[in-house]
Formats: structure tokens, sequence, C-alpha cells
């Protein structure tokens, strides 16, 4: 944690009745008990508190409440006095349990109304100075996610903390699917915001990362559709409130669903930079997606649940169970570039967290690789023979962007990925009894490594294709049209007593079913940032919580 260094302001002030000794730097408010007494350590916890200034939400300066006045000398003695004082309050972030963050207050009472004005004006000043704080944001909610609560959690939960912290807003209630990714590729005015903002599940973050990313790169005059273009980053961040009935990307990078603590990294202007994976076929661009990209089991569960909508969230289980039970695989070839010159493996028992080094090493070597490709054409990113290829008959073929840890896989699909590395690790489950991928599937819930297993293989690429087998080449084949012609299929997947394999799944992409099969998958490293930190080690806690940890 920075060192305070030079102190702004000093003074003995009070907190209710009792005296404090109030400091500023340019780092840290810190007020620590006057203590007369010297049986007491003055780093006693209880005595002493400081805030980082870059997790202070706001200060206002405020008369002290007068207490009933009964007319008496005394009273108006009393009175006299204090009307010359004057007290200000600062709220801050207060860190609470399973990474929640409120926003607590303190009030100061200065024993003169000038030195009030100094401490307002030079909190103030150090607030003005921290210019990774959005000032204007573009907040799109939709009023069906989840519960339908959007509405209410954001004017009742949100809004009050943005207009404590000075931000304003406009604020667009979406009226059908897709309205906020369209407004975003071609109305929004852009440049006057500093940031866009969701307030709705993770279809509704895909929507704002879709309208976001398309329209970046249309202003660069960059082709989406090439799988070969390096796109663009995204300039404006994005903020998530979570108010669907599935909030993954909210809960990979701040660690909790939770609409308050999601506003507050907001205005305190964090940054988590994400990876983005593009899914094309062919050379036309499918989609994009930061999470979870699985052919097969994961493929086939959600394409199911999608048909019992109207189970709600029991949905996941009962598809799971059926998907278990009829154990189809499919067969294809999957070829993949391993990601080279990074730090880390999918192996590994470190996890990403905030401040992550691993996603610090990398993004910096895939922005060098870059500015070389640009430099120079003719520098090799990636040659035909580095590419590896696996056929085979797969239960699972799964690309994991982030560790895609959830409460139902508290450890994720691949526990060691990370957000910001530049690369996915892409997991291959293949062929086995139905006992050994349960075996897998519940290591995914135990301490057991749920890679070690002979029937899978995983690894950390940049790039990956899939081509199912029936697919020659990597030529069209929209699976609507690949099950009307394919009269069996759908039937054997309802059949399980029947025992054949349909010949295709589909993609679940970020827990959306993609129309094709046959898909080539870029990572882009750092394409968007959000406003969020990661998951805080309590490490890092303590550290910035300790009191009078100077
Ligand atoms: N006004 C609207 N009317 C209908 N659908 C909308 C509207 N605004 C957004 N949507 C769509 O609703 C879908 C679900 O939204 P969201 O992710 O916010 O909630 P959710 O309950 O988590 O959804 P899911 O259960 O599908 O994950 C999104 O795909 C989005 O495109």
């Amino acid at each position: 944690m920075e060192r305070p260094g030079r102190l702004l302001q000093l003074s003995e002030l009070r907190v209710r009745n009792t005296a404090y000794e109030v400091s500023l730097s340019r780092s840290l408010l810190t007020w620590k008990k006057r203590v007369s007494s010297s049986v007491y350590h003055t780093f006693k916890p209880s005595l002493c508190h400081s805030v980082a200034v870059s997790e202070i939400i706001s200060v206002r300066e405020e008369e002290e409440n007068s207490s009933k006045d009964d007319g008496s000398w005394r009273k108006i003695r009393e009175r006299q006095e204090r009307d010359c004082r004057r007290a200000f309050t600062v709220s801050y972030v207060e860190r609470g349990r399973n990474h929640r963050w409120r926003c607590a207050e303190v009030s100061f009472i200065c024993p003169d109304a000038s030195l009030c004005q100094r401490w307002v004006h030079s909190i103030l000043e150090q607030l003005a100075a921290l210019s990774c704080r959005p000032k204007h944001l573009l907040v799109y909610i939709n009023p069906h996610g989840g519960k339908k609560q959007g509405n209410r959690i954001y004017e009742q939960k949100v809004a009050p903390l943005f207009a404590q912290a000075g931000v304003t807003t406009q604020v667009i209630v979406t009226e059908y699917a897709n309205h906020a990714r369209d407004h975003l590729r071609t109305d929004a005015e852009l440049k006057q915001f500093d940031g866009v903002v969701c307030v709705g599940g993770d279809g509704m973050f895909s929507e704002i990362l879709h309208g976001l990313i398309w329209r970046m790169q249309l202003d660069s005059a960059v082709n989406p559709n090439s799988p070969e273009e390096a796109l663009q980053p995204c300039s404006l961040r994005i903020g998530i409130i979570p108010a669907g009935s599935t909030d993954c990307i909210c809960f990979a990078t701040v660690g909790t669903n939770d609409p308050v603590t999601s506003a507050l990294h907001i205005i305190v202007g964090d940054s988590q930079p994400m990876d983005v994976c593009s899914v094309h076929h062919n050379d036309s661009f499918l989609k994009y997606s930061v999470s979870l990209l699985g052919y097969g089991f994961f493929g086939d569960v959600l394409s199911d649940s999608e048909r019992k909508r109207w189970m709600g969230p029991a949905r996941y289980d009962l598809s799971g169970l059926k998907m278990f039970l009829t154990h189809h695989y499919y067969e294809g070839t999957v070829s993949y570039l391993p990601a080279k010159g990074i730090m880390g493996t999918p192996r590994d028992s470190g996890r990403c967290r905030s401040g992550c080094v691993v996603c610090e090493y990398n993004g910096e070597a895939f922005t060098q690789k870059g500015e070389k490709y640009k430099l120079d054409e003719s520098f090799d990113t990636e040659s035909d023979d580095e590419w590896r290829t696996v056929r085979g008959k797969f239960l699972a073929i799964n690309a994991a962007s982030m560790s895609c840890a959830c409460p139902r896989t508290p450890k994720g699909l691949s526990p060691a990925a990370h957000l910001a590395d530049g690369t996915t690790d892409l997991i291959l489950v293949r062929k086995c009894s139905r006992f050994d991928f349960l075996r897998h599937l519940i290591r995914h819930t135990s301490k057991d490594d749920q890679f070690d297993l002979a029937f899978v293989e995983v690894h950390r690429v940049s790039r990956f294709r899939f081509v199912p087998r029936q697919c020659q080449s990597d030529s069209d084949l929209n699976l609507p049209e690949a099950h009307k012609r394919q009269i069996f299929g759908p039937l054997c997947r309802d059949h399980p007593a029947c025992g054949c394999s349909p010949h295709y799944s589909s993609w679940n992409c970020d827990g959306e079913v993609l129309n094709h099969t046959a898909i080539d998958v870029r990572v882009h490293c750092q394409l968007i940032k959000l406003f969020a930190r990661g998951i805080e080690e309590m490490t890092v806690l303590e550290e910035v919580t300790s009191p009078c940890a100077i």
C-alpha cells in the first residue's frame, strides 16, 4: 500500500464526543483517538482508523444538530458556542464479508468554521485529482431481467450513491431485447460518457459487450467479421449492476453479486481488463464470449434447458441430469494454437485475483507482440506449424476464458484461468464411461484436480478451431438446417435408451446457443475494461482496512 507521504492536514477534531487526531495525506485519511494514558498502545486497532483517499465516496460540510432549546441562558450560551463550530461528514467504502462493500460515514466536528472549510476543500481537491473516476455515465436498465427488479434496484440502491458521489447519468430503460446493443452500435453519443453501466444479468452484459465492441471497430475502421483482424480495445469501461437470474460475470470480477458493491466499484473508478474471444464461422462473425464456450455436455444442457424456461433455475439441474444420463459424445477435430511466451499454466495452484501478476505480465507481452506486428507486418505472430490438432470423440469441449466459478461450481471449470492474460483454457473431455465422466464432474466441487484424469486434457491457447466430423471442411453448417436434414438426430437426443449419438451438439457461448458448430475462436487480450478490480485476497483486504497501516 502507498505510504502516506506529506500530510496535507493535521488537526484535533471530535468524532461524537471523543477527540481524535485527524490527518490527511494524498493517499490516506486517518483518525486516531487521543489517549492521555500511556497504558494504551497507540496502535491499538480500535483507536485508529484509516481510509484510502481513493475509497472516499464524498465529503459534505454540515452544521451540528442542535438539541432542544429551552431558552435558558445556559442553553443560549451553548448554542452560540455551537454555531461557530462546523462539522463535515466523509462517506467511504467499508468492506464487509464475502467481498461486499458498504458506504460508511464518519462526521468530524471542527473547533471553527474556517478549519472545517479547509478540511472539506483539501479532501475535495484530492478527490478531484482522481482522474480514474467517472463523471458521466450511460446507464441501460433491463426492466425484465431476473425477478424484474432492475428499475427498483437502480432507483433505490444505485442512483442515490451516484448522486452522492456527483456522478451524473443518462438512463435508458430498455423496451425490447437488443435495444441496448443496437443503441450502442449506432445512436449513442459515446464521446460524452466515461463509461456504460448495465442493470441486468449476463444477457444484458452481453448486449453491452457486443454493442460497444462493434461500435469501437466501426469507428476505428476495423472489420469485425474477419477472424484475422486484431480488434481495437474499447475506451469506455463497463459497469455491471447485478439484477438478473445469472450474474456470473459480475461474480467473477467483483466476488459478489450485490448492487451496492458494484455501484461503489464504479464510483471509485476501478478498472479490470478482460479478454474477449471472437467467435467466427468462416469469414463471418458470430458472437463474442468472455466466459465459457462449451460444445457437447454444456452445449446440450443449455439447449435442453432453453426448452424448459418455464421451470426457472431448476431447469439447469434437470437438464444437467438428463444430459449426463444420455451420455452423448461427438466426433470432430479440434485445432489449437498454444499460447507462447506467457506466464502460467492451467494446472497452477495460484488463482487470478485483484492485481494479478500473470495478467499484467501476459498483457504486456501481448501488447508488445501486437506493436511489433503493426510496425512490421512480416513479423510472424502465428505460423501454421505451431497449430496442434486433436481428432476424436468428445463428451465435452470447453474453452474457459475465466475460471467460471459460481455457487454451482465453486472452483470453476478451469480454476487457474485468468481474466486478462490473453488466453483461454481449452478442456477436452474424451469419450469415457459414465462413471468416469461423473468422477470428472464431481471433481469440480472437490479438492481433487479435475484435469488429472486420463481422458481429460487441458491446453492454454490463444486461438482454436473446431470442425465436427460430418463437416468435411469449414463449409456452412447451420444447426437448425442440419437438424432438419437429420431426421433421427433430435429424436435420439430425447431417447437415451436407443444408445446412438446425434451427429452434432451445439455451442454454448456464455449462456447463448450458437447457430453453427464449425467455429474459429480468437482471444483478444484485454479488449474491454470493467469497473471492477478482480476478487480481492484477504491479505490485500487486511492491508487496506487495517487500522493505521502506515
Ligand atoms: N426490455 C426488454 N424486454 C425483453 N427482453 C429484454 C429487454 N431488455 C433486455 N432484454 C433481454 O433480456 C435477456 C435477459 O436479460 P438479463 O440477462 O438482464 O436477465 P436474466 O434474468 O439474467 O436472463 P437469463 O435468465 O436469460 O440469464 C437479455 O438477453 C436481453 O437481451
